[in-house]
């Protein structure tokens, strides 16, 4: 019988070198595929593919490149600075593993005779849901639950139960090509943002354009330096005139420049209202858990899908909650849908 063919999301770092060998070592036909998202222009690419050709041939695999700098730019760049511009808050992993990981690269696994595609994430899957991760403070089932239910089936996740600093000391004694990359920096959390996100947005925009910090009230009580360098629950970077306590900022209006800052109790929420829903279950109304970011506790809360919106009452308070976000419905460790935060209040 021949062997099943497994494509593997290569990045060049050690989780998804480490999930090739794994696989390759299951006994499946493994074959890589880098990605291709950004023009970035500092060797990134090179040396990712310097690690990945490295990789390979250790494996004796080959690899495959796909561009999609365009479909990247549209749909995962241009969306991220929007969302600044638009005062919200963006999670383009979120995007980018539905529609281009799972997406397009899934399509040209599919294409090339794949039966799977997997990749380094450290999240759990059983075809029908996604699970977290065993490694908790890895775990990425967040950033995957928007990824719609008839692609998991496709999916495969090697890590799923290792530790991360387990994997890393594993791949530092499998072989010299793999040495290396546990040797190079941590790759940073938003692939095509080399510094700050303001960076980015900048080269869009001039967000430095200083402008009035408001009370609750709608009084003048300070000055920032630009509506789009600030987030929901940010505390510096502003001025409040007589200040003792400090203050955070809970609402920004694009279209004046302005930006609304209060003490830490005007942070709170007890309700969110989603859109751009994800559903792995039918059920219309439900009590779950809720994590509204990617590093917060997860918090009870009862749900009703009405229309194309999810409601959400919290069962005690949220603070700093960002439109843009996702809020993250779990079943203990079972992610069972999941929506685009609108507003909250
Ligand atoms: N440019 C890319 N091309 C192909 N697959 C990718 C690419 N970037 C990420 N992936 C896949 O998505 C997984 C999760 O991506 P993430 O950016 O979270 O990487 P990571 O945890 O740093 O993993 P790695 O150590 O493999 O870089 C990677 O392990 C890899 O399988």
């Amino acid at each position: 019988m021949s062997k099943k063919k497994v494509m593997v999301g290569m990045s060049g770092g050690i989780d998804s070198s480490v999930t090739a060998y794994m696989l390759q070592n299951e006994g499946y036909e493994v074959e890589g595929i880098y990605l291709k998202l950004h023009n970035r222009t500092d060797g990134y690419h090179e040396s990712n593919l310097g690690y990945i050709d490295d990789v390979t041939k250790f494996l004796g695999i080959k690899y495959h490149i796909l561009d999609l700098t365009d479909k990247f730019s549209k749909e995962i760049y241009d969306y991220f600075v929007n969302s600044y511009l638009e005062g919200t808050t963006p999670n383009p992993c979120v995007k980018c593993n539905k529609q281009i990981k799972f997406g397009a690269m899934l399509d040209f696994a599919k294409k090339h005779g794949a039966s799977y595609l997997a990749t380094g994430h450290y999240a759990k899957t059983d075809g029908k849901f996604f699970y977290m991760a065993d490694d908790l403070s890895k775990d990425q089932s967040y950033f995957l639950s928007q990824v719609p239910k008839n692609t998991l089936p496709y999916m495969m996740f090697p890590l799923s139960t290792y530790k991360k600093e387990d994997i890393v000391k594993f791949g530092a004694k499998l072989d010299v090509a793999y040495k290396k990359i546990t040797e190079k920096n941590e790759s940073q959390e938003i692939c095509f943002v080399e510094t700050v996100y303001t960076d980015v947005v900048k080269k869009h925009s001039n967000i430095d354009v200083e402008g009035d910090v408001l009370d609750e009230n709608g009084n003048v009580v300070g000055k920032h330096k630009g509506y789009a360098h600030y987030t929901i629950g940010k505390r510096r970077g502003f001025t409040v005139k007589g200040a003792q306590e400090p203050h955070f900022v809970t609402k920004l209006n694009p279209k004046d420049n302005t930006i609304i800052v209060g003490k830490k109790p005007s942070l709170e929420v007890n309700e969110v209202i989603g859109n751009s829903l994800n559903m792995y279950i039918d059920d219309k109304e439900f009590h779950c858990g809720v994590k509204l970011r990617y590093r917060s506790n997860t918090i009870l809360c009862k749900v009703k899908i009405e229309n194309d919106k999810v409601y959400i009452s919290l069962e005690e308070p949220a603070f700093g909650v960002a439109s843009g976000q996702l809020a993250v419905f779990y079943d203990k460790d079972r992610v069972i849908g999941s929506a685009f935060i609108e507003s909250a209040k």
